[in-house]
């Protein structure tokens, strides 16, 4: 079992959601991403998704698209983020998901990605544009189930589609709770009780939500029908909100939001 698998374990023993915020990494430096995931960890957060910063990242609303900006513009890349994570891996246990667009995997190559992210302690990779039916390009290069892959589905997906992120995701699957971009929206889609359920009938696994989530009381809400809670686009604006003040002042903005989402978990 590998440390995602034993975190929701853990979580449905103790009868608790799994609180899954998303950064990207080198936001606004590789130095403040260590931080706060050291913050994060001691905040209660269950596990982390780390962005890749990418220049076209086209599932992105402004606020992710602005927080890549400032990574590149700091010069944050593949190479240092790996390196980053073997430093951080040495204090944290916290489960560590690497998120990133095919195209910045494909230009380091996907078999180093893979036996880089096993050497440095990542946890999961989500690539939201790599099809479930190009599993295989990542799968090949895998050694034992330390990695897992994780793929999307959404509202529109078919039951076929539901089959095969199935058989292709391990450790969880990704329910993206409404059709569009990323970012905080106040109000939950009507759908998403209906699609979870949907899921559920292809699939026995974890089901984390994202996508538009910003509220503890949204974050409640998810929880009574998924294992796992994912916010991005809200905790980034604490950090864009703040980036003339110290990054004690950034870190206590984005811990007390987390804290809250935990809460409610
Ligand atoms: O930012 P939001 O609306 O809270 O959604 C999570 C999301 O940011 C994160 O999982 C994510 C960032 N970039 C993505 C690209 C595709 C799918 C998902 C993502």
């Amino acid at each position: 079992m590998n440390r995602i698998e034993e975190k929701f374990k853990q979580l449905k023993k103790q009868e608790e959601t799994a609180l899954m915020p998303y950064i990207t990494a080198g936001d606004p430096t590789l130095g403040f991403t260590k931080k706060l995931i050291k913050e994060f960890e001691a905040s209660g957060v269950d596990m982390i998704e780390l962005g890749v910063p990418y220049s076209d990242p086209l599932a992105d609303g402004p606020t992710i698209q602005q927080a890549a900006q400032r990574a590149l513009s700091a010069g944050a890349d593949l190479e240092q983020i790996f390196g980053l994570i073997e430093e951080v891996r040495t204090e944290v246990e916290i489960p560590i998901i690497l998120m990133g667009y095919y195209n910045s995997f494909y230009k380091y190559s996907l078999q180093e990605v893979v036996s880089k992210a096993e050497e440095v302690g990542v946890d999961g990779l989500i690539i939201p544009d790599l099809p479930p039916e190009e599993a295989e390009e990542v799968e090949k290069f895998k050694n034992g189930d330390q990695l897992s892959s994780i793929f999307l589905l959404a509202p529109t997906s078919s039951e076929e589609r539901m089959e095969l992120v199935n058989q292709q995701s391990d450790g969880f699957i990704y329910c993206v709770s409404t059709l569009g971009v990323t970012g905080a929206r106040n109000k939950l889609s009507s759908q998403l009780q209906g699609f979870l359920a949907r899921v559920r009938q292809h699939s026995d696994q974890p089901l984390a939500v994202g996508f538009g989530i910003s509220a503890p009381k949204q974050a409640a809400q998810v929880a009574k029908y998924a294992e796992g809670v994912i916010v991005g686009s809200a905790i980034i604006d604490r950090i864009a909100e703040n980036l003339d003040q110290r990054e004690e002042v950034m870190l206590k903005e984005v811990s007390s939001l987390v804290k809250r989402l935990k809460k409610a978990l």
